[in-house]
């Protein structure tokens, strides 16, 4: 197995479920160090919550959870939290603390986590902010004063505060505009190459599935159903998956991916 391949997070039979309601049952994936995996499915099909019992603010029902070659359940809670520490989150609504300014915002962790003295935690935030293509006048900004793709980069900033291996995106361009989204598609591109991250990432936009993702996982009917290429997962001929890639929507962001091709 090249090293490409290998997986830095191996998740096996996985049960997850509230109450009577089952979301996952017998969930397989891997995330491939360096890549970009894409995580898709209709609503309800438990991407966030998959998300969540991966970097352990759900206790899984079953099934197990390997990071870096480590059962997350089997370890000491503090094994278990440097583990942790390896990852970068940044949740669907952001979640910056509304009364601190950014570079406190992002310090936040560095101060919490690796234990850095406030002005060394708000300096290297400055830079985190910067690596998030934010200019230098956003630091001192309170969240309340930025646009909504700005906060993405703010918080976005704050997920790569403790130079995580893993980042994981719960639908970071919902509610961005098309030029904002594709922008911020370019800069976690961007980022994996420079950083030599693996990202885990939750979507609905066909723009990013095509621009930005290695591979693709489609979540339906309690697990995954297909993770690999985009043309492999295309060509399978699940209901959803037909009707999500080649609906209107999946055909335009297709051939805005590969415009030589003749329809
Ligand atoms: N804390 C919770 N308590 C009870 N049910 C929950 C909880 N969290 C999630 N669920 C349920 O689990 C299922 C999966 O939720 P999840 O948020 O993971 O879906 P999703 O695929 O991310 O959806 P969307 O695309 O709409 O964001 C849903 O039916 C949801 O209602």
């Amino acid at each position: 197995m090249s090293r490409a391949e290998e997986a830095v997070i191996r998740v096996r039979g996985l049960v997850n479920r509230f109450g009577s309601h089952v979301v996952h049952q017998d969930l397989d994936l891997d995330i491939r160090r360096g890549e970009i995996l894409g995580v898709v499915g209709g609503s309800g099909t438990g991407k966030s919550v998959l998300l969540r019992s991966i970097v352990g603010l759900k206790r899984p029902d079953g099934g197990r959870v390997e990071v870096f070659g480590e059962d997350l359940q089997q370890l000491p809670s503090r094994q278990r939290s440097r583990l942790e520490r390896r990852f970068g989150v940044l949740f669907q609504r952001g979640a910056l603390f509304s009364s601190l300014n950014l570079q406190e915002n992002v310090a936040l962790p560095l101060i919490e986590h690796a234990r850095l003295p406030r002005a060394d935690a708000e300096a290297l935030g400055r830079l985190k902010l910067a690596l998030a293509g934010l200019p230098p006048d956003a630091a001192l900004k309170m969240p309340a004063e930025l646009s909504g793709g700005m906060i993405k980069r703010a918080a976005l900033a704050r997920a790569l505060a403790l130079d995580p291996e893993v980042l994981f995106l719960d639908e970071p361009t919902a509610g961005l505009d098309p030029i904002g989204a594709a922008d911020f598609d370019r800069l976690i591109m961007t980022l994996r190459d420079a950083m030599g991250l693996s990202v885990f990432l939750v979507t609905h936009d066909l723009d990013t599935l095509y621009t930005a993702c290695d591979r693709v996982a489609v979540l339906s009917q309690r697990r995954v159903l297909v993770a690999d290429r985009l043309s492999v997962v295309e060509a399978s001929d699940d209901a959803w998956i037909r009707d999500y890639f080649h609906g209107p929507r999946g055909r335009a962001a297709h051939r805005a991916a590969h415009p030589s091709e003749a329809d």
